[in-house]
């Protein structure tokens, strides 16, 4: 298998507290994100103290309560499957923050971290404050919901977004990377992805590769999995009758989401 494609681990940490995945700077090459995704049932608690990180807090489906022992925000979430397509809630906490994240209902969340030094307000990302955006034409439509994106500035390096694509569709198309830190043209930003997709049974494929294709990794991506975007062009292809979700985080030297298309592919976009 791929060193890039991650299936559930589903561990369970304690009770009623299930670590579904679990990307860290030891476990993989990403030195700017790391991500977990758990299952909580209802009633169970998680507790994280942060150090020198920041995290974005992602309810995926399901309601959560979550506290920074100071403020809490009570019955986040919006959905019982991402693919009732509307916007969630998040909270993003600072570094050198504890967070506790307790479960209303059975719930899945997303916790996105990144290297933070900086302390910044603890903030509640509500679902009406997602930007819905609309992208691409033709086979190459899909929806995005900016949860974090870089005209937000309540993070210091973390960049957070859902993509929904529908059946028959591209995304993450034609390809395009960010792996040079080299402002203006192109930033530093690598990358991770938690897929589903509806019906479950389905699978998407999703290329990760180089200009000298050092790195040229295609992956049959199943509903669950993760796939990690260290550098490298990193387009999706859903197939006829399944919708593909993915969440994207995004982190880097600098907060800046500055792509650069694979020129072979860019005509797309003129033709
Ligand atoms: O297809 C899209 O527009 C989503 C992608 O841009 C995805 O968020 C990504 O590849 C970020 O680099």
């Amino acid at each position: 298998m791929s060193k890039l494609l991650r299936k559930p681990e589903n561990a369970e940490i304690k009770d009623g507290v299930t670590l579904v995945h679990n990307v860290t700077s030891e476990n993989s090459s990403l030195e700017y994100v790391n991500f977990k995704m758990i299952d909580l049932a209802p009633g169970a608690t998680y507790l994280e103290e942060l150090g020198k990180q920041e995290c974005c807090i992602v309810a995926v489906t399901g309601k959560i309560n979550v506290t920074d022992q100071e403020v809490t925000f009570e019955n986040l979430g919006t959905r019982e499957t991402v693919f009732e397509k509307v916007p969630t809630d998040s909270v993003y906490v600072s570094n050198d923050r504890t967070f506790e994240v307790v479960a209303v209902s059975q719930a899945r969340v997303a916790l996105c971290y990144s290297p933070s030094d900086k302390q910044l307000p603890t903030k509640l990302i509500s679902a009406a404050d997602n930007g819905v955006e609309h992208r691409g034409t033709g086979n190459n439509k899909r929806m995005v919901h900016n949860i974090l994106p870089d005209s937000d500035p309540s993070a210091n390096s973390l960049l957070v977004v859902e993509v929904f694509t529908e059946s028959g569709n591209w995304s993450s198309y034609p390809p395009h990377k960010h792996d040079q830190d080299n402002l203006p043209e192109e930033s530093f930003l690598e990358e991770t992805y938690y897929h589903e997709m509806n019906p479950s049974q389905g699978f998407v494929f999703q290329r990760v590769y180089t200009d000298d294709r050092s790195l040229d990794e295609t992956m049959t991506v199943e509903n669950g999995n993760m796939v990690i975007v260290p550098v490298g062009y990193h387009p999706v292809g859903v197939p006829e009758g399944y919708t593909s979700y993915y969440l994207n985080v995004m982190a880097g030297p600098t907060r800046i989401w500055k792509f650069y298309n694979d020129p072979d592919h860019e005509w797309i976009l003129k033709g």
